[in-house]
């Protein structure tokens, strides 16, 4: 029988809020066996954009990240934002490694290719973007690596990468070594019924219902790519795919997401 893994990525909101990130952090240092976590930090690196007269764009939820842009996420994810995270992690008794996907060769991506619109220094990840050795040798040692939304292209270029794709792509990779379970935390308590009111978690959702919710528009916005990659992942062999509220990840509201 394969040995479990459990891929969290936690996103914008709640890392830009000390407590609330230093909450989640003790509750995921809670969780028995291997653990990898990937974060993103889109609302935080926007917010530092703004401050320093960058004016964020964002299509189809993904940043338009030109050189200068690539500059400040590098900084802001890479440098501040996972720094931050593994210090936390240490803090609550967890060995956790930080990493791009330039170290270690860990996320090799390949620059989008310009169609309709440029996004410039921006990371597509092919199918066969990760490094499993390395990370099959760092979690057997015993450590928990921690992937910012930063990855290379092989020849000395960075590149900005959507964090949903990052867990969802490592996730995939390490299902052939492990039982992968991946866990969307963000700030509501799953997929709600109502964006509204977090009393509504929809409970479990198939491919099929999936496409039914977002046709009726309940499913929208950066939930849609999310759920993208998360069926993207049950597809490719990964075990169970979990949305959850990132503080609340010991409890039983949740949504799980299953093929059929
Ligand atoms: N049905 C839904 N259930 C929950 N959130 C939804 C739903 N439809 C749209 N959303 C929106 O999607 C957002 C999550 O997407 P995003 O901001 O990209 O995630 P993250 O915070 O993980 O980066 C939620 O904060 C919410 O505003
Ligand atoms: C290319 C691209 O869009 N990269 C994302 C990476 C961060 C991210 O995904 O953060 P969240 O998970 O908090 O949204 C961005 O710069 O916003």
């Amino acid at each position: 029988m394969r040995e479990g893994l459990k891929i969290f990525k936690i996103g914008g909101g709640i890392i830009d809020d000390d407590a609330q990130l230093r909450q989640f952090l003790k509750a995921l240092a809670l969780v028995p066996g291997r653990k990898l976590l990937v974060h993103g930090g889109g609302k935080g690196a926007s917010q530092m954009l703004q401050n320093l007269g960058i004016e964020p764009q964002m299509v189809q939820g993904r940043r338009i990240t030109d050189a200068a842009t690539l500059d400040i996420v590098t900084m802001f994810y890479a440098g501040k934002t996972n720094k931050q995270v593994v210090a936390g992690l240490q803090a609550a008794g967890v060995n956790a490694l930080g990493l791009s996907g330039a170290d270690g060769n860990a996320i090799r991506a390949v620059k989008r290719p310009v169609k309709d619109i440029d996004y410039g220094f921006v990371g597509d990840l092919p199918a066969d973007a990760v490094n499993t050795q390395l990370l099959y040798r760092l979690l057997e040692s015993g450590l928990m690596p921690v992937f910012c939304a930063i990855t290379h292209d092989g020849a000395g270029q960075l590149l900005n990468t959507n964090a949903d794709t990052i867990a969802s792509t490592l996730a995939r990779a390490l299902a052939t070594q492990y039982e992968v379970e991946l866990h969307f935390c963000f700030e509501k308590n799953g997929v709600l019924r109502d964006v509204n009111d977090d009393n509504s978690v929809i409970p479990q959702i198939t491919a099929a219902e999936y496409e039914q919710l977002k046709a009726e528009g309940i499913i929208a916005a950066g939930m849609v790519p999310k759920l993208d990659n998360a069926f993207a992942a049950l597809d490719a062999g990964v075990e169970r795919v979990v949305i959850e509220n990132a503080l609340r990840i010991n409890e039983p509201v949740k949504t799980i997401l299953c093929q059929s």
